[in-house]
């Protein structure tokens, strides 16, 4: 079955399930995360149980190279090498921790386990839950990381994760995203992660899936795609651009880190990875405000040369704004009408981004 375009996750689904009709093409790169967001019945988890083989779908789906399903084969779930971690973890209640997570482990071939037991017990942080025997006294987060553990000691070619953090309270959501974040360095097999918080998103994700009603209407790398005016996601509260960065140097006399990135710098709060570190940065739009010249006795440390690519309308009073910096980077900016009509903003102009706060997420 060594039919389909290898190194990537290629799926055309359709579904008919009473009322709603899910119509969902896209395809997503072999390795890193891929976030299928969109509101809520648009069909985030009918998709993700279509890749699983859970709905039975029309339509065609290969992974890396493997045909799991087209017009004449239908690979049944359970000879799909995948891992499902779901909202919420089901644990074995009368199985002790060590044993849930050998549960999977022991039933692939040994010459076919790809991660040892230790290893995942290490990327999760499980090295203190792992001899308890009562995995109904786990917080909800500990039990969302054994669930994550046992699904990856499977040696699954591809994790399937369904908002795995939305059954969680802030803290314990807080607790768990440096293991995610972890995860996303260490695993060399694609995951597909359903959400509809974008900063979560924001944070995990490297290529974005959009959906609305069923459909795709959006696919492509996370930094592109959040950049993007003409989708749904522009008009969010919390719309703004995503900047992969590099730690460069600590101010100690203020408490400050520089961080670089493909055509200028930012400064932020002090952060403890050290120089030459990758971070990713989120510069939301409603942070950002524009000069057409180059500001003197400003508080804002961080202005950056921009030009402008593009001005959309956001709402009745405000615009978008879409500016590039350097060659490769965008930034977002959302400002009143007035304001735009007042500084006579156009597409080309060269202008100054002021950056009021950048938020670091890694
Ligand atoms: N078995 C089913 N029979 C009928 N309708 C279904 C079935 N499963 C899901 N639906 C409907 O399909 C639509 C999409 O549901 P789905 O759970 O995939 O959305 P979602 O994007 O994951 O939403 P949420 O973010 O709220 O979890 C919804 O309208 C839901 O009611």
């Amino acid at each position: 079955m060594n039919d389909g375009p290898a190194s990537e996750i290629r799926a055309h689904f359709r579904l008919q399930l009473e009322s709603f009709a899910l119509d969902a093409a896209f395809s997503a790169p072999a390795t890193g995360v891929t976030a299928l967001f969109g509101p809520s019945g648009s069909g985030k988890t009918t998709l993700l149980r279509c890749i699983a083989g859970l709905e039975h779908a029309a339509g065609t789906l290969q992974v890396n190279g493997e045909t799991w399903q087209d017009e004449t084969a239908f690979v049944p779930t359970h000879r799909r090498p995948l891992g499902y971690v779901f909202q919420e973890a089901s644990l074995f209640q009368h199985l002790s921790v060590r044993a849930n997570l050998e549960y999977g482990y022991q039933r692939i071939p040994a010459a076919e386990r790809k991660v040892r037991l230790e290893q995942v017990v290490e990327w999760l942080g499980l090295e203190r839950l792992v001899e308890r025997r009562d995995p109904a006294r786990l917080s909800g987060g500990e039990r969302q990381r054994v669930a994550i553990g046992r699904a990856l000691l499977t040696s699954p070619r591809i994790l399937l994760m369904d908002e795995p953090l939305s059954a969680l309270d802030t803290s314990s959501k807080q607790d768990i995203l440096p293991y995610l974040e972890r995860l996303h360095r260490e695993l060399e097999i694609p995951v597909l992660y359903v959400s509809h918080a974008l900063d979560e998103v924001a944070r995990l994700a490297d290529h974005l899936v959009l959906l609305e009603r069923g459909r795709v209407i959006a696919s492509g790398a996370l930094a592109e795609t959040f950049a993007r005016l003409d989708l749904p996601i522009a008009h969010f509260d919390d719309a703004g651009a995503v900047v992969e960065a590099t730690v460069a140097q600590h101010d100690e006399t203020y408490h400050l880190t520089r961080v670089d990135f493909a055509g200028g710098s930012l400064w932020v709060g002090k952060v403890a990875q050290a120089p030459g570190s990758r971070v990713r940065a989120r510069v939301l739009a409603r942070d950002v405000s524009i000069a057409t010249q180059q500001p003197h006795g400003s508080s804002i440390s961080n202005i950056l040369r921009a030009h402008i690519a593009e001005i959309r309308d956001e709402g009745a009073d405000k615009v978008n704004v879409r500016m590039t910096v350097g060659d490769a980077q965008v930034l977002l900016s959302r400002i009143t009408r007035r304001s735009r009509d007042l500084l006579d903003l156009a597409v080309g102009m060269e202008v100054y981004a002021q950056v009021k706060s950048v938020a670091l997420m890694a």
